[in-house]
């Protein structure tokens, strides 16, 4: 592990230089072979199957989708899971509508007519008599569904009715900010089942938790209009793969866009899948790799945290040079027995904040004077702490 005025960071996928230089190189140790890291940072790497050593106290991922981390064994370590809400969501969504219109113009089959031209004689010929079934329709007066109206969704939503399309939004749980930042044309829809019936193209942009597996399954599809296009930017497994193969097979679906290819979909001719490209342009990857890296260091550094998706937020600015942190099971008299602890010490508390947030509380307190190890050792042994940190300013 790192001395105490330095922090080492365990690189997991490649991130962007413009994040990894916000880590400074006196300060930061950042490498793909670290043993005992103090944090990880992460991209789509599979971290259910890695022993994540004890020293971990923070995973930043430079991306919105956490699927790949296992957040509910880390909230019982008291570890932060920290992602970029928003960085990446203007890549996906202009890739979303590069799905629509390559769907929309049978773009994907239409170049593929053309590469396997020979340009003999009759080159002008071929193209004219080719261009047959390639013959689209317009997205202008189309209805999209899009299910998720997140960071991406809204963007999505935007989009489209900028491009003349009329636009279903189904969200249960959409944020106060996210439906201000909604254009007023979009229509709410009731259900998934209400935007299945009534869109000819639908998204989904929500997260792959256990409520969203097969949110679009071999019942729902059954739903959608035979020439229905249905757009998966969201997660595989979201999206019942064999079902909507299925549905394609049946004539009951016009076509999959998909950015999760899997050996059900691959080589589908109704199938247009991209190799996970939503979040990979230059901006997306600087963009999540800044923003990861300031809040991860502000985490380390000062214990501040700033969208984890197991934490509350909870940021103090410094005002005094001691400040302990604490991670603990929100359940009743944990601030009792931590500035208890303190003050049988003889700890004069200069300011605190605790937030909750689910089953997790997070606490940050300063205090004007040095804190003794036993101290800390003292608020390690409440029941219900799941970590504590000192962080006296070097
Ligand atoms: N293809 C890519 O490269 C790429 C890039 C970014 C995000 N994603 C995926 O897209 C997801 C969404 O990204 P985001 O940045 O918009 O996240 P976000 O957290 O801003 O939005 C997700 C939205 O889904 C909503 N939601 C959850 N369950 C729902 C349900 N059952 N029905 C309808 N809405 C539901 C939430 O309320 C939230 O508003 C991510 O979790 C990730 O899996 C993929
Ligand atoms: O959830 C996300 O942010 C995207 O799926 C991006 O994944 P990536 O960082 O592996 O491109």
């Amino acid at each position: 592990m790192a001395d105490k005025a330095s922090f080492a960071v365990l690189v997991l996928n490649q991130i962007s230089k413009a994040g990894l230089e916000r880590l400074p190189a006196g300060r930061y140790l950042t490498g793909k072979d670290l043993a005992e890291p103090d944090a990880i940072l992460v991209r789509s790497a599979d971290m259910h199957s890695m022993a994540i050593p004890a020293s971990v106290l923070a995973i930043g991922r430079a991306g919105a989708g956490t699927n790949n981390i296992p957040v509910q064994a880390l909230n019982a370590r008291g570890v932060p899971v920290f992602n970029t809400p928003g960085a990446n969501a203007n890549a996906v969504k202009e890739l979303v509508l590069a799905g629509m219109l390559m769907a929309a113009r049978r773009l994907g089959a239409a170049q593929h007519f053309v590469a396997q031209l020979d340009g003999a004689d009759g080159l002008d010929k071929a193209i004219e008599e080719g261009k047959k079934p390639f013959a689209g329709f317009e997205l202008a007066n189309q209805t999209l569904g899009v299910i998720g109206l997140g960071k991406v969704g809204c963007l999505v939503a935007d989009a489209a009715i900028k491009l003349g399309m009329h636009v279903l939004g189904y969200d249960p749980d959409i944020t106060v900010d996210a439906a201000w930042s909604l254009p007023s044309q979009v229509q709410r829809a009731a259900s998934v089942e209400d935007v299945l019936r009534n869109a000819q193209l639908v998204t989904l942009h929500v997260p792959l938790v256990e409520a969203t597996r097969h949110l679009v399954n071999a019942d729902r599809l059954r739903l959608m209009r035979a020439d229905g296009v249905l757009l998966n930017f969201s997660r595989e497994g979201v999206a019942d793969d064999a079902a909507v193969v299925a549905a394609l097979d049946a004539r009951r679906l016009g076509a999959y866009v998909c950015d999760f290819p899997n050996r059900a979909i691959l080589r589908h001719p109704q199938v247009i899948a991209f190799p996970h490209l939503g979040a990979s342009t230059r901006e997306a990857e600087e963009n999540c790799a800044r923003m990861v890296a300031d809040q991860l260091r502000d985490f380390l550094e000062h214990g501040n945290i700033r969208n984890a998706v197991n934490f509350p937020q909870v940021t103090m600015a410094r005002e005094s040079n001691w400040r302990v942190a604490i991670a603990n099971s929100n359940v009743p008299n944990m601030l009792g027995q931590i500035s208890t602890a303190m003050a049988q010490a003889g700890l004069n508390i200069h300011n605190m904040v605790n937030k909750s947030r689910g089953d997790m509380a997070y606490t940050l307190v300063d205090v004007d004077s040095a804190v003794d190890p036993s101290v800390l050792e003292t608020i390690r042994a409440i029941d219900g702490v799941l970590a504590v940190r000192y962080l006296p300013v070097a």
